[in-house]
């Protein structure tokens, strides 16, 4: 052993170099006093005030020296802490510790040397056990689920679903397009999908009012066949809206399954308080399927613009860290870096380039010139650019139905749906009648 090693090992570690010899024996006892030191002579370490397992990564020569590390300390809760602390320090050394008994009641090294002799100290590796190494698994103890990848939910649109089998636990979706094509419109119908398949769903919205998010997600749950035209008289462009009575349905339907993060709240862009959020979600209200819209209107850690792709980056890797760590679907929307052009590529997804490497899923969304849509029969185009799972490389076309907002694959089933709030599963109203006798569900047209 070096002087060079040896004086980093002083740093953290109190021993007596005399007694230090790897050839001799390759395990290192790790004790919990210095007299524990001294009752065990050769080769054993204890720790100096104020350090711990975390600071032996500064002596990783010292401690390549020996080929394992021995837990020597007799009180079972410190023994357990070190042994813990040992093992997640990933020193890429083995950790044996002795079980409680070895000690014979004994609180430290020396009193068992004192009591039991030298024989007691020797025997105590005898009956260690070694600890699974941080990091490191057996693939036999993996459990899995029998069937295999499950969708957490899929989006209605056949093709799609057929194509990439749903979207999928623990994974992250991607989704692109230029400014205006439709991505938040699309997303705001998955989350009703995902609703209706009996999911809790999350959503940040980071640019639309909640009052607006809630009216076009209104219109979309309740369907062409449910809306009322509304015509301005000066303009005469139509909107259309849904009566009281069905919203009061809707919104008992989608009560405790659709959150939405307010974006009234001080900190509301702040990546890490969208995160938290999500993990209150989830936990509490056992959300499943998350709307991140999108990675330009949030704050990220990070504060400089240099550092800003780096940031967004991080965050997506955050973004794919939780949903596997909840089992949930998250979907973010990224803008792409170029604006006009050619059709859109995995490679122009966010800024930095490696947002797609980090998800599972990638789609870029995008309107036809009406000249294409009559000729190919469809309004919108789905391409699938990235699928982990299948490696599936599709485009879909879609219709969208302007009333409803809705988007349908070329079979028109999602523009004709009934979500659950029109077949039941709602709380039943008592209604008052209004004086003037006329039925409620007819006249009622307040707008939200
Ligand atoms: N294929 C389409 N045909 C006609 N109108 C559409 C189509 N897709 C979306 N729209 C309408 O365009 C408007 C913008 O859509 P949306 O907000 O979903 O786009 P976006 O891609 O999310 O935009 P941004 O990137 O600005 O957030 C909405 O009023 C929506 O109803």
């Amino acid at each position: 052993m070096t002087d060079r090693e040896l004086a980093a090992a002083g740093e953290v570690l109190l021993f007596d170099p005399a007694f230090l010899n790897p050839r001799y024996d390759g395990t290192l006892w790790v004790c919990a006093s210095p007299e524990d030191v001294y009752a065990q002579g050769i080769n054993a370490v204890c720790f100096l005030p104020g350090r711990g397992p975390e600071d032996l990564k500064r002596c990783r020569p010292f401690l390549n020296q020996f080929d394992c590390l021995f837990v020597a300390v007799a009180e079972e809760k410190a023994r357990k802490a070190l042994a813990g602390e040992l093992r997640s320090a990933a020193l890429g050394k083995p950790v044996w510790v002795p079980p409680g008994q070895s000690f014979r009641g004994c609180a430290s090294l020396a009193e068992l040397k004192s009591r039991h002799g030298t024989e007691a100290l020797e025997s105590l590796p005898m009956d260690a056990v070694e600890l699974p190494a941080y990091g490191l698994i057996d693939l036999s103890d993996v459990d899995v689920e029998e069937g295999g990848r499950r969708a957490v939910a899929v989006s209605g649109i056949s093709t799609l679903d057929g194509a990439i089998g749903g979207f999928g636990e623990g994974e992250l979706s991607v989704w692109t397009g230029r400014r205006g094509e439709g991505k938040s419109t699309l997303l705001s119908q998955l989350l009703l999908e995902a609703i209706d398949q009996g999911e809790r769903v999350f959503a940040y919205s980071g640019e639309l009012p909640k009052k607006l998010f809630k009216r076009w997600t209104l219109v979309q749950a309740a369907g062409s066949a449910n809306l009322t035209a509304l015509t301005d008289p000066v303009t005469g462009r139509t909107d259309y809206a849904v009566d009281a009575m069905k919203r009061r349905r809707i919104d008992e339907w989608w009560r405790g399954r659709y959150f939405l993060y307010d974006l009234e709240i001080a900190s509301a862009h702040d990546e890490g308080s969208v995160l938290s959020m999500m993990d209150y979600a989830n936990l509490r209200y056992g959300c499943k399927v998350f709307l991140v819209d999108n990675a330009m209107t949030m704050r990220f850690r990070q504060g400089s613009d240099s550092d800003y792709y780096r940031a967004q980056s991080a965050f997506v890797g955050r973004l794919s860290e939780f949903a596997k760590r909840h089992s949930c679907h998250v979907h973010l929307v990224a803008h792409p870096r170029k604006s006009e052009g050619k059709a859109l590529a995995a490679d122009d997804v966010g800024g930095s380039g490696d947002i797609v490497n980090r998800a599972d899923n990638a789609f870029a969304i995008e309107r036809l010139p009406e000249a294409a849509a009559e000729q190919s029969g469809y309004t919108a185009r789905l391409s699938i650019l990235k699928n982990r799972q299948f490696g599936a490389r599709k485009t879909v076309g879609l219709t969208f139905l302007e009333d409803c907002r809705r988007f349908s694959g070329l079979d028109g089933v999602l523009g004709q749906k009934h979500y659950g709030w029109e077949n039941g599963e709602c709380v039943q109203q008592i209604v008052e009648l209004p004086p003037d006798g006329n039925d409620p569900w007819e006249t009622s047209h307040e707008s939200t």
